[in-house]
């Protein structure tokens, strides 16, 4: 929706974004504004605009015209932003305590204004440094299982799943997913990116047919499975913790696909953890990835009992036929999440911060065998036992 007078494109800076907040009333008259660009992620600036006599702050968030880590070169669709705040909308009707507040949205300027979550921290770097998040996979949980379930034709009348299916149409942002996650790192691609110590590993990944004929049919899953509205980037740098709240923020890769990507992003990023940790802090990670597969599993079931419109849903095996196969693709897509941030473009700070050097490729290595093992073995696994057994194998 456009909320401005001014109907063009023009992308902001922290002066500019100050006068936006004026003309979107977003503080008293007489406050006294000042701004901060604080984004630190791969594609759009995010400022921060506080009022130094109240101490109140606001979000603005700005989709820039192509992707900002790689620059002009590759251009990119603005309308994510409106997808962005559209799926937090969206979610939000299900997950209010787990979404930000939307104030505003305006697709011209391709901004949505966002409640400060600045209280907390996103969750990728509070877990490198050590933080416990004990109710992060509780929540992660529920989120998913109340998102997936209510967007899916399970809660939906089929007009209007299709309907938002249609409104979530996100071609740009999914073809980097196709590219970035299920394509280039499985190839010989310019995209990947990694240590040369670790090119012994990736050629016989690159040769391995096998796990290949995985990975396409993962592919195909994304492509053309539109179960559930999902978040579709849903890493731990998507997600705002904190002792006793969790928010999730940045749904731009928003679409309708397959629900176990979006629960094998985050197992998947609980992983490179996993990796990287011993111990009792071990043991915590996988706690929480425990207690994220079964509150999910839980919630879901709870949902399906009472709120299924669809009349299979009562034939005995019909639920748990779902969920095993929701289960399966969220050990696939969790290897490939593996795999992708090792190896290709974009990685993850879990790993690549890890220093010394022998270490990190240690570690890195053991991400590619456990993202090859996921995608392998994703149907010979029946439950989240056998994920927590493999990891726990790995270092006895
Ligand atoms: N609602 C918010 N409150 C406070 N900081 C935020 C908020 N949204 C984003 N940020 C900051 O901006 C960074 C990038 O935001 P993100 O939405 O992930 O952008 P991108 O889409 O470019 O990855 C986050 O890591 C966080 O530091
Ligand atoms: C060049 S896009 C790569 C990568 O960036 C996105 O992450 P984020 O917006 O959270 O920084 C997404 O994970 C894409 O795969």
């Amino acid at each position: 929706m456009a909320i401005l007078a001014k109907q063009s494109y023009e992308s902001l800076t922290e002066d500019t974004a100050i006068h936006l907040a004026k003309e979107l009333n977003l503080f008293p008259e007489h406050a006294s504004l000042s701004c901060i660009e604080i984004g630190d992620g791969n594609l759009n600036y995010v400022f921060k605009i506080s009022d130094r006599i109240t101490g109140s702050s606001v979000i603005i968030k700005q989709a820039l015209p192509y992707a900002k880590v790689v620059g002009e070169s590759w251009p990119l669709t603005i309308k994510r932003s409106t997808i962005e705040a559209n799926a937090l909308k969206k979610h939000g009707e299900y997950v209010p305590h787990l979404v930000p507040k939307v104030f505003a949205a305006d697709e011209h300027l391709a901004i949505t204004v966002i409640e400060d979550l600045s209280h907390l921290e996103i969750a990728r770097i509070g877990l490198i440094n050590g933080a416990e998040y004990p109710n992060l996979s509780q929540d992660i949980g529920e989120y998913l299982a109340k998102t997936l379930f209510f967007t899916s034709d399970f809660a939906l009348h089929p007009f209007e799943k299709k309907r938002l299916a249609a409104q979530f149409s996100n071609p740009e942002l999914c073809k980097i997913t196709e590219d970035l996650v299920f394509t280039d790192p499985f190839f010989n691609h310019d995209s990947n990116d990694y240590e040369p110590e670790l090119a012994e590993l990736v050629y016989e990944l690159w040769k391995n047919t096998e796990l290949k004929v995985e990975a396409a049919k993962l592919k195909r899953s994304f492509v053309t499975e539109a179960e559930s509205l999902l978040h579709g980037d849903l890493h731990t740098g998507s997600i705002f913790a904190g002792p006793a709240e969790t928010k999730v923020i940045d749904p731009e890769f928003a679409f309708y696909g397959p629900i176990g990507f979006d629960v094998g992003q985050f197992i998947g990023n609980l992983l490179f953890q996993s990796i990287v940790r011993t111990g009792v802090k071990r043991d915590m990670i996988h706690t929480h990835i425990r207690t994220t597969w079964d509150v999910f599993y839980s919630t879901f079931s709870e949902l399906w009992e009472s709120h299924n419109i669809e009349p299979f849903s009562k034939t005995e095996g019909v639920k748990e036929d779902f969920l095993q196969k929701v289960f399966r693709d969220t050990l696939g897509f969790a290897g490939c999440e593996l795999i992708r941030r090792t190896i290709g473009l974009s990685h993850v700070k879990d790993l690549d911060g890890i220093e010394p050097k022998d270490q990190r490729i240690l570690f890195k290595k053991r991400a590619i065998e456990l993202g090859t093992t996921l995608i392998l073995n994703r149907s010979q696994w029946t439950s989240i036992t056998d994920l927590i057994g493999r990891l726990e194998e790995e270092i006895s």
